[in-house]
């Protein structure tokens, strides 16, 4: 079995974006689930190169009334949640991510929803992150929410590999 460091090896080398239309017809079909239709409290993320955009459907969301949430980096372990309420409210942070600076969030048992960046899922709901444990350690504080992961489809693998702390999607979204 390959090792979590030579997957996203191979996956670097590999293609990195999906094209346009698959960013859309994946937005639209996020857009559709009906945990994240009822959600008032989304967190979201801002894209890496080869994730799939989630920002064009902020401003709807918020329309809508959800309230999102986005992470921002403090430390090499951990992770801090902001409110997202408009594009001037975004910074370039760690690893060129676009970061939030709105008002911070800790009521986590609060949040309806996470939609979760990965390098890769399997549909098992595994997820293979870029290797710092950033989002395991964040979605430990909130068990009780539901969990979406999305990814181009040559992103979802037939199995990624499992470590103990690794925290299953409820969800995996692919086209
Ligand atoms: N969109 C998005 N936001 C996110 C994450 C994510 O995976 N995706 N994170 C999830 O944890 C956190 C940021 N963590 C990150 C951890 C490592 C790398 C990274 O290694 N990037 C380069 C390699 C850079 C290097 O190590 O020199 C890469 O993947 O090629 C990026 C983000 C918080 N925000
Ligand atoms: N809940 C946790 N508590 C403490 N350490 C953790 C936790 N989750 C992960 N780690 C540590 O983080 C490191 C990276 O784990 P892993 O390779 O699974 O990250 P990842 O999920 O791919 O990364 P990311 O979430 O940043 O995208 C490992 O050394 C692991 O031990």
């Amino acid at each position: 079995m390959m090792t979590k460091q030579d997957i996203r090896k191979m996956l670097r080398r590999g293609g990195q974006q999906g094209s346009p239309d698959e960013a859309f017809a994946l937005q639209q079909a996020l857009d559709g689930n009906k945990l994240l239709r009822n959600a008032q409290i989304v967190m979201a993320y801002c894209a890496l190169p080869d994730e799939v955009p989630l920002e064009p459907l902020f401003q709807k969301w918020i329309d809508e009334g959800k309230s999102i949430l986005l992470p921002r980096v403090v430390s090499g372990t951990t992770l801090q949640i902001h409110h997202y309420t408009a594009p001037n409210q975004l910074e370039v942070g760690a690893f060129g991510i676009m970061e939030p600076t709105g008002k911070i969030f800790t009521d986590y048992a609060k949040i309806d929803v996470v939609i979760v960046p990965g390098m890769a899922f399997d549909k098992q709901g595994h997820r293979l992150g870029r290797g710092k444990g950033y989002y395991d350690r964040f979605l430990s504080l909130c068990p009780q929410t539901y969990k979406i992961g999305i990814c181009y489809p040559h992103r979802l693998l037939d199995q990624v590999p499992v470590d103990a702390h690794d925290i299953l999607m409820d969800a995996i979204m692919t086209i």
